[in-house]
C-alpha cells in the first residue's frame, strides 16, 4: 500500500485550479454515447478509475471507444449491435457503474456476469435488483442477488411505476435506463431530489422523458442518437479545495469551471451557512448544466446542522464537511445520512476513526455525526481504508494539523481525482 506524508501549511493556499471532469456526468456520457447510434466525442472526461470501469464495460460489450487523455471518441452502433462478453465484467470499486450498468444489462438480450472489488462486493445491490425484477429482469447473484457478483439473462422488461425507498440517483438512473428497454412506460418517483444529471442529459441524446415534480417518466423502445458532451468540473472534487481554502489561514483560491447544478451545490450552501467566504458566478452552460468559478477565502467558521433534503446534495462531501466542522466554533450535527454506511467504506465509522486519531472530537450516530469543533488537530496517521474521499479528507487535514499527516493507501485517490496531489502542490504557498 502506498503511503504519503504531507506537511502542515505554512502560509495557506493561493492561485487558480481547474478540477477534473464530473464523475457522475462522465459515467452517464459514456453510457448514453455507447447505447447511441453514431459517433460522440466526450471532452474533459474524468479519467479516474471508476469512470474507466464504465468505459471497459462497454468495450467488453463490443463498443469501440478511443481515449486520448481526457477525450473519448465513442463509436456507438445502437443497442441491437452490442455483443455478449466472453468474460465477466469487472466494475472495480465503482458503485455508479454497478447500479447504472445493472439497469442496462437487465434489458439487453444478452447473458452477462459482473463482479467488483472487495468494497463493492459488500455494497447493497438489492436496491436495484428488486425493482428491476419487478420489471421482469432475470438476475441471479450472491446472497439472493443482493450482492455482486450478479448475472443478467436478458429478458423483455415491462414498464413499471416505481416509488423509490432510498434517496439514490444511482437507483433512479438504473430504473430509467431499464425503462428505455422496457415495453410501455416506466416512471420513477423519488423520495426527495437527488442529482438530476440522467434526466438532464438523456434528452441531449434524443430521448423523450418528462419530469413532473418528483416523478420522471420515460417511454420504452426509444433510440439514442450520438451527441458530444463537454463535462463540467466535479464539484465533489472541488469540495476538498473549497474546505481546504476555507479552513487554512491566509488562503485565497479560485476554482475554475466547476459544475454548479443545484442538485450538487450543497457544499457551497453548507460552507456559507458555517460562515465561509465563498463567491460563485455561473458564466456558462454545457448542455443544461450550469458552470462557474468559485472563489474562496479563509475565514472563521461556526457549527451548523445538516439534515433532511440537504443530505443527498452533499452525500459525497460529508467526510470533508466533517473536517471543516472540526475547525468551527461549536458543534456540527449531521443527521439523516445513514446512506453513508453503504459507500466505499462505512463513511460514518471511517470519518470518526480517522479524525479522532489525529486529535478531533467526533461522535458517530446511527444516521450521522456529531462534531465538536474548535480544537486543534495534532497530525498522525490516516488510513484511507481504500476509500478515495477518506484519503483526500486526510490529506486536507494535514494542512491544518500541528505536525504532518501520513496517508496510508493513497492510491485509492485515483478512483475520482488522479491529479489530486499535483493540484495540492500547485496551490501551496
Ligand atoms: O448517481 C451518481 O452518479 C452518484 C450518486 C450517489 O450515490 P447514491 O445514488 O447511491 O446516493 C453518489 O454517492 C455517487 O458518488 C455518484
Ligand atoms: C460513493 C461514491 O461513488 P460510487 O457510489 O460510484 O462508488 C463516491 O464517489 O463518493
Amino acid at each position: 500500500m502506498a503511503v504519503i506524508e504531507i506537511e502542515p501549511s505554512k502560509g495557506g493556499l493561493s492561485g487558480t485550479l481547474e478540477v477534473p471532469g464530473d464523475k457522475s456526468i462522465s459515467h452517464r456520457s459514456v453510457i448514453f454515447a455507447s447505447l447511441a447510434e453514431g459517433t460522440s466525442k466526450i471532452t474533459n472526461f474524468l479519467t479516474g478509475e471508476d469512470c474507466l470501469r464504465t468505459v471497459d464495460a462497454f468495450r467488453s460489450l463490443g463498443v469501440e471507444i478511443e481515449q486520448d487523455e481526457d477525450e473519448l471518441v465513442i463509436h456507438g452502433n445502437g443497442v441491437d449491435n452490442l455483443n455478449e462478453p466472453l468474460a465477466p465484467i469487472n466494475f472495480g470499486n465503482s458503485g455508479t457503474t454497478a447500479r447504472l450498468m445493472s439497469g442496462v444489462l437487465a434489458g439487453l438480450p444478452l447473458f452477462t456476469v459482473a463482479y467488483g472489488d472487495d468494497s463493492l462486493s459488500k455494497r447493497p445491490m438489492d436496491r436495484v435488483v428488486v425493482p428491476l425484477r419487478e420489471m421482469g429482469a432475470a438476475i441471479s447473484g450472491r446472497k439472493k442477488a443482493s450482492l455482486l457478483p450478479l448475472s443478467f439473462d436478458g429478458t423483455t422488461l415491462r414498464g413499471k411505476d416505481h416509488n423509490l425507498k432510498v434517496r439514490s440517483a444511482q437507483v433512479k438512473s438504473s430504473l430509467l435506463l431499464a425503462g428505455l428497454f422496457a415495453e410501455g412506460e416506466t416512471s420513477v418517483t423519488e423520495l426527495g431530489q437527488t442529482r438530476n444529471h440522467t434526466e438532464m442529459l438523456l434528452p441531449q441524446f434524443g430521448v423523450d422523458l418528462t419530469v413532473k415534480g418528483s416523478t420522471i417518466t420515460i417511454k420504452g423502445g426509444q433510440r439514442l442518437r450520438a451527441s458530444d458532451v463537454h463535462v463540467p468540473g466535479d464539484i465533489s472534487s472541488a469540495a476538498f479545495f473549497i474546505v481546504a481554502a476555507a479552513v487554512t489561514p491566509g488562503s485565497e483560491l479560485t476554482l475554475k469551471n466547476v459544475g454548479l447544478n443545484h442538485t450538487r451545490d450543497g457544499i457551497i450552501h453548507v460552507m456559507k451557512a458555517m460562515g465561509a467566504s465563498i463567491e460563485t458566478d455561473i458564466h456558462s452552460y454545457v448542455g443544461k448544466e450550469p458552470v462557474g468559478d468559485v472563489h474562496i477565502k479563509s475565514s472563521t467558521l461556526t457549527g451548523a446542522t445538516i439534515e433532511g433534503e440537504m443530505i443527498p446534495n452533499v452525500i459525497d462531501e460529508i467526510p470533508i464537511i466533517a473536517l471543516a466542522a472540526t475547525q468551527a466554533e461549536g458543534t456540527t450535527v449531521i443527521k439523516d445520512a445513514e446512506e453513508l454506511r453503504y459507500k466505499e467504506t462505512d463513511r460514518i465509522s471511517a470519518v470518526v476513526d480517522n479524525l479522532n486519531r489525529i486529535g478531533a472530537n467526533v461522535e458517530a450516530r446511527e444516521d450521522g455525526l456529531v462534531i465538536h469543533g474548535g480544537g486543534t488537530l495534532n497530525g498522525g496517521t490516516v488510513d484511507s481504508q481504500g476509500d478515495h474521499r477518506i484519503g483526500m479528507m486526510g490529506a486536507i487535514a494535514s494542512l491544518i494539523s500541528e505536525t504532518s499527516v501520513i496517508i496510508v493507501g493513497k492510491e485509492c485517490i485515483n478512483i475520482s481525482y488522479p491529479s489530486f496531489f499535483s493540484h495540492l502542490d500547485k496551490i501551496r504557498k
